[in-house]
């Protein structure tokens, strides 16, 4: 058995995680039929940033030093708000999330998220609702505006640094309802992360956006039990899929630092818009601690 064991020179990665897979692409490595394209050790073409840790991940800022900016309340299709972008041009482009506050609320509710995502390699824009009462479909069209805003239209240096083929959304509530709103009409965005969403619509079937959904087990505005969790088993098991419930967690855990929800939010950014396998560990197995309710999943990624 000891010659069909993988090896561990750093091609591990390239072995299924089903074991009889794991011996049949062992098997045709040894005996020549099968051969690696490229070494399993290479960097995939968007990984920014050093090799993650859980330190990195639960640290107040990730490795880039960002700058920010206001937006304008005069662009179309979204009331402005605060872009975030890290200083660093040496790496190449980096992928791109536009992120919804709740009803009623503005940017400056989940304003610790900008810097906090975008020092981890990511441009991010938090945007305000034209109106603090916009519903959860309208929140999605917004934060739509939003991505075509920072590919097309932002300041240079925002625009300069995005890869447009790389964009995400998130949001908090009814904020959160909308990325599933735009997640459903963009199959084309890389990964979604609503955060104690809100919508009257339960069935989000059409999803095929990866999606984490984070919950809190004590929401007593959009309760786990009638949002986060439906709109989590709606999504079919062919698209990705993870819902992280926070234990204890009220509905506006979003609105302070809360580092189990950054930390599982940046794996799956990096994961699913980065396509950075160096962050699946920190997805699966489940991530578990005294801070998690609940963990569902589709793992192991493909
Ligand atoms: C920060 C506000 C978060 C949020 O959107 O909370 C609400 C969600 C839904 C309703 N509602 O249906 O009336 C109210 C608040």
């Amino acid at each position: 058995m000891a010659a069909f064991a993988p090896p561990t020179d750093g091609v591990a990665d390239v072995y299924p995680r089903n074991a009889i897979a794991r011996l049949a692409v062992a098997a045709a490595l040894a005996c020549g039929a099968l051969t690696l394209a490229q070494p399993a050790s290479a960097a995939g073409p968007f990984e920014r940033g050093p090799n993650p840790t859980d330190s990195l991940l639960e640290a107040s800022r990730g490795p880039f030093s960002t700058s920010n900016q206001s937006v304008s309340s005069l662009v179309t299709g979204f009331g402005g708000g605060r872009v975030y972008y890290p200083n660093d041009t040496s790496q190449g482009t980096f992928g791109a999330i536009a992120i919804s506050p709740g009803y009623t609320a503005s940017w400056s509710s989940l304003s610790w998220l900008g810097p906090r995502i975008a020092s981890h390699g990511f441009v991010v824009i938090g945007i305000e609702t034209n109106s603090r009462y916009d519903q959860p479909a309208s929140r999605g069209r917004q934060l739509l505006a939003a991505l075509d805003w920072l590919v097309e239209d932002s300041p240079t240096a925002v625009r300069s640094r995005i890869d447009p083929s790389r964009l995400a959304m998130a949001g908090h509530s009814m904020g959160g309802g909308g990325s599933l709103e735009a997640a459903d009409d963009r199959p084309s965005l890389q990964a979604a992360v609503p955060l104690a969403p809100w919508n009257l619509t339960k069935n989000w079937s059409g999803v095929r956006v990866p999606t984490m959904i984070i919950g809190g087990e004590n929401d007593s505005v959009a309760s786990v039990t009638t949002h986060s969790q439906p709109f989590y088993e709606s999504i079919p098991a062919s698209s990705e899929k993870a819902y992280l419930e926070l234990n204890g967690a009220s509905h506006f855990f979003p609105q302070t630092t809360n580092t189990t929800m950054a930390k599982s939010m940046v794996a799956w950014l990096k994961r699913f818009v980065d396509d950075d396998l160096r962050y699946d560990p920190f997805l699966c197995p489940a991530p578990r601690g005294t801070a998690i309710e609940e963990y569902r999943d589709t793992c192991p990624h493909s």
